[in-house]
């Protein structure tokens, strides 16, 4: 049998307004793999992860699309994926229930347990998540953790539903890096081990290429670049892609000042015909204002939309 996967495909969001967000974006994930997707803040990957959950924010809506799981298929947008979970940026518990009661029911509507055992399975799960004394834990009510043991109270969460494919929005921003570190080392596990898919969504291309075995990068809503991860940092192709890399910070080299990005991305409604990056970048040419439709995210070659990369590639 075919290795089952997670595929979006042709997704668009748009504004109660009208503003196109999301124009025809793709991507795919095998079981046991994990994707990154990168871009800087208002690239549109939240967006990307909550159409794919069938849970657009307020006032959006997704237009079109597709979501398939193994033979599983629903329009984005509308209904949740099946054996699809979400860590969201801003986790959101029930303020009114005791941490070790709302994973415990979580744990018990996916499996056919006892009640012992699915607090017995809680407990595992805050364990894995390093939050100190897990026991304790079980009997906070959210308020009473920090924002970190909250992002991490929120994994457990997730991971308590035995998802097959596991969406995460920058699921490790507020922890510092050690616990970062232990994070993505027990997401790498869940991939190894029990062939989790994974969905990594960063503005932290350092980060992302961690965890992810292949990188798409998103700016202005649509992928310009997507590659086996060592492909992608090792030799990036478009302009935007070798930004985000130049702009990380040399280790081992603190007097090197942190180098941002000069300007901002458009706003949806406001993008220009052609390349979204034409206004940033340090080398638009001739033929930038072409229209161009962003890259496939289901096919993971590496590539780039950036045409002169293309013409560069043609002729060397
Ligand atoms: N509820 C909303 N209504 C209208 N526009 C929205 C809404 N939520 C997000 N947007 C717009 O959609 C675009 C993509 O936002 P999105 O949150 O997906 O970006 P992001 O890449 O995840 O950034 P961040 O890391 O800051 O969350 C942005 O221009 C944003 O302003």
């Amino acid at each position: 049998m075919a290795a089952s996967r997670l595929e979006v495909e042709s997704v668009e969001v748009v504004t109660a307004g009208g503003v196109r967000i999301l124009d025809g974006l793709s991507f795919r994930v095998g079981e046991g793999q994990a994707l990154g997707i990168v871009g800087e803040s208002g690239s549109g990957k939240s967006m990307a992860l909550r159409a794919t959950m069938g849970l657009p924010p307020h006032g959006t809506t997704a237009t079109s699309g597709t979501v398939t799981v193994g033979d599983q298929r629903v329009s984005a947008g509308q209904s949740t994926p099946p054996g699809v979970a979400m860590v969201f940026q801003d986790p959101a518990l029930d303020p009114t229930m005791r941490l070790g009661t709302y994973l415990a029911e979580t744990v018990g509507r996916h499996r056919r347990i006892s009640v012992a055992a699915a607090r017995e399975r809680a407990l595992e799960l805050l364990t894995d998540m390093h939050l100190p004394e897990p026991r304790l834990r079980m009997r906070a009510f959210p308020h009473q953790l920090s924002g970190g043991q909250r992002q991490r109270a929120a994994i457990a969460l997730a991971l308590a539903t035995d998802p097959r494919y596991l969406l995460c929005d920058e699921p490790t921003t507020a922890l510092d890096v050690t616990l970062q570190a232990r994070i993505l080392a027990l997401l790498k596990a869940r991939q190894a081990a029990d062939g989790l898919g994974l969905v990594f969504v960063s503005h932290d291309i350092a980060v992302v290429s961690q965890i992810a075995d292949v990188v798409a990068v998103m700016y202005a809503g649509r992928i310009v670049e997507i590659g086996p991860t060592a492909a992608l940092i090792g030799s990036p192709r478009h302009p935007y892609t070798q930004a985000l890399i130049a702009a990380l910070p040399d280790v081992g080299r603190p007097s090197r000042r942190f180098r941002s990005i000069a300007g901002t991305p458009p706003d949806p409604g406001e993008f220009p015909a052609g390349c979204r990056f034409q206004a940033r970048c340090g080398h638009p040419g001739t033929g930038c204002e072409q229209p161009l439709s962003g890259l496939d995210g289901r096919d993971h070659r590496h590539r780039s939309d950036c045409l002169h990369e293309h013409l560069m590639e043609s002729t060397s």
